[in-house]
This record gives structure tokens, sequence and C-alpha cells, in this order.
């Protein structure tokens, strides 16, 4: 199935998301390496940081009262509750790199998603899909970042999320994060990109 032509102006935010443990943070963490011209947004959560992550580049971490304040003051331009803890986009940094033409990335949940499709339409959502379910499990576990109650959850989340993957513009499938990458990079910055794009790609 053809994705219909979006103007460059209008489909430089792209939205990637996909279940947990899918390779979302990995796929991201390589186009940025690859492509410093592409801005990531950062979120704010009331997660706990993992050991290594650092405050202000991989998440802005607040608590409780300082994420209700954000969303009473609309400062978010979307938020969720994913698995026990909250995240959200914060608005302005968005708006501001919309506005000067950068390329602007938000890796977000599905709830998240959703949020960006109304009040954004022309935004372009991208399904980051395992290559088979089996998979997801063993990378999810692999990662060895959450006890199993956490894995459990995430995993129902997973299969919601799965079942949501016609509400994307298009999916590509994670079995190579390199080719993931080439093929993000270009719906991205090729005008071409989205016209030439299957709805899904193995
Ligand atoms: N193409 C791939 N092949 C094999 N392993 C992968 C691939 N992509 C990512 N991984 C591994 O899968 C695990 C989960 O990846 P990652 O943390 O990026 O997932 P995520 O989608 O960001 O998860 P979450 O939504 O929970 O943050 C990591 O250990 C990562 O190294
Ligand atoms: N709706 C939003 N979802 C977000 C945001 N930032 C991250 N996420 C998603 O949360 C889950 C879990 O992330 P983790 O770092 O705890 O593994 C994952 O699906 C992320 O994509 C956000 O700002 N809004």
């Amino acid at each position: 199935m053809e994705v219909g032509f979006l103007p460059m102006s209008e489909r430089r935010l792209t939205v990637l998301s996909g279940p947990s443990g899918v390779g979302k943070s990995t796929v991201v963490a390589e186009l940025r390496r690859a492509h410093p011209e592409v801005w990531l947004s950062v979120s704010v959560t009331t997660r706990r940081p993992r050991p290594g992550e650092v405050n202000g580049i991989h998440y802005f971490f607040v608590d409780g009262e300082e994420f209700d304040r954000l969303v009473e003051a609309g400062e978010l331009l979307e938020w969720a509750e994913f698995a026990g803890n909250r995240y959200g986009t914060p608005r302005e940094p968005v708006l501001k790199k919309l506005a000067e033409g950068v390329p602007t990335l938000l890796e977000i949940d599905l709830e998240g998603a959703r949020q960006v499709r109304g009040t954004m339409p022309d935004a372009l959502l991208v399904f980051l899909a395992p290559p088979s379910w089996e998979e997801l499990e063993k990378r999810l576990r692999g990662r060895g970042t959450e006890p199993e109650d956490v894995i459990a959850r995430r995993l129902d989340a997973g299969r919601i999320e799965m079942a949501a993957e016609s509400e994307f513009d298009l999916t590509l499938v994670n079995t190579s994060v390199q080719e993931v990458c080439r093929r993000l990079i270009a719906l991205m910055t090729d005008p071409q990109g989205v016209t030439t794009t299957t709805k899904r790609e193995v």
C-alpha cells in the first residue's frame, strides 16, 4: 500500500513508536550518531533513572508533583502513563525546532502517538515492529533493566501496541538497526521517501 505524498515542511515531525524492547532507543541512538542534524525531543518522566541514564540527556527525571505541574500548565505536547510511570513531551522545544525547519523526532508510546495524530495531523507516525513476538520478549528480558513483574506489564502493553500497528503511517521491522536507520533518515529528509514506501517493510 502506498502512503500519500506530504510536503517536506509538513512532515518534519516524525514519531517513532512500538512495543517496549523492540529497539526504539537503540535505533534513535544510532540515527543521532550517524545524523546529528536530526533533533530528538528529550521527554519528561516520573520513572527512576536506569544505571547510566543522565538527567537532561536520556530524560528529564521529575517527581509526580512536578509532572502534575507541567500538565496543568499546558507545557506538554502530549503525555501518557506507561507501565506505572508517566512520560511527556515538552511542548516548547518541539515547536521551536519545527519552526527552525529542523528534522524532529519523538520516541513515544502508542497513547502519545495518538495524541500527536490528533493535534499535529501532518506528523509522520512510524511503527517499529519486532521480527517476532519471541524476539521481542528475548530483547526485553535480555536488556536486563526491569524486574519480571515490570517486564510482564510492558509485555501486556506491547500486545496492545502491536494490535494498533494499522493506526501508523508505516511500519519498519527492526531486524537490522542499520537498515531501520537508513529507511528512517530517508523518510525524514527525502521528499520522495514517503511516496516510495510500502506500508509494512520487512
Ligand atoms: N535489531 C536488533 N537486533 C537485536 N537486538 C536489538 C536490536 N535492536 C535493539 N536490540 C536490543 O534490544 C534491547 C531493547 O532495545 P531498546 O532498549 O532500544 O528498546 P526500546 O524499544 O527503546 O524499549 P523501551 O520502550 O522499553 O524503552 C536492547 O538490549 C538492544 O540492544
Ligand atoms: N507518551 C510518551 N511516551 C514516552 C515518552 N518518552 C518515552 N515514552 C515511551 O515510554 C515507554 C517506556 O520508556 P522507558 O524509557 O521507560 O523504557 C516507551 O514506549 C517510550 O517510547 C513521552 O514523552 N511520551
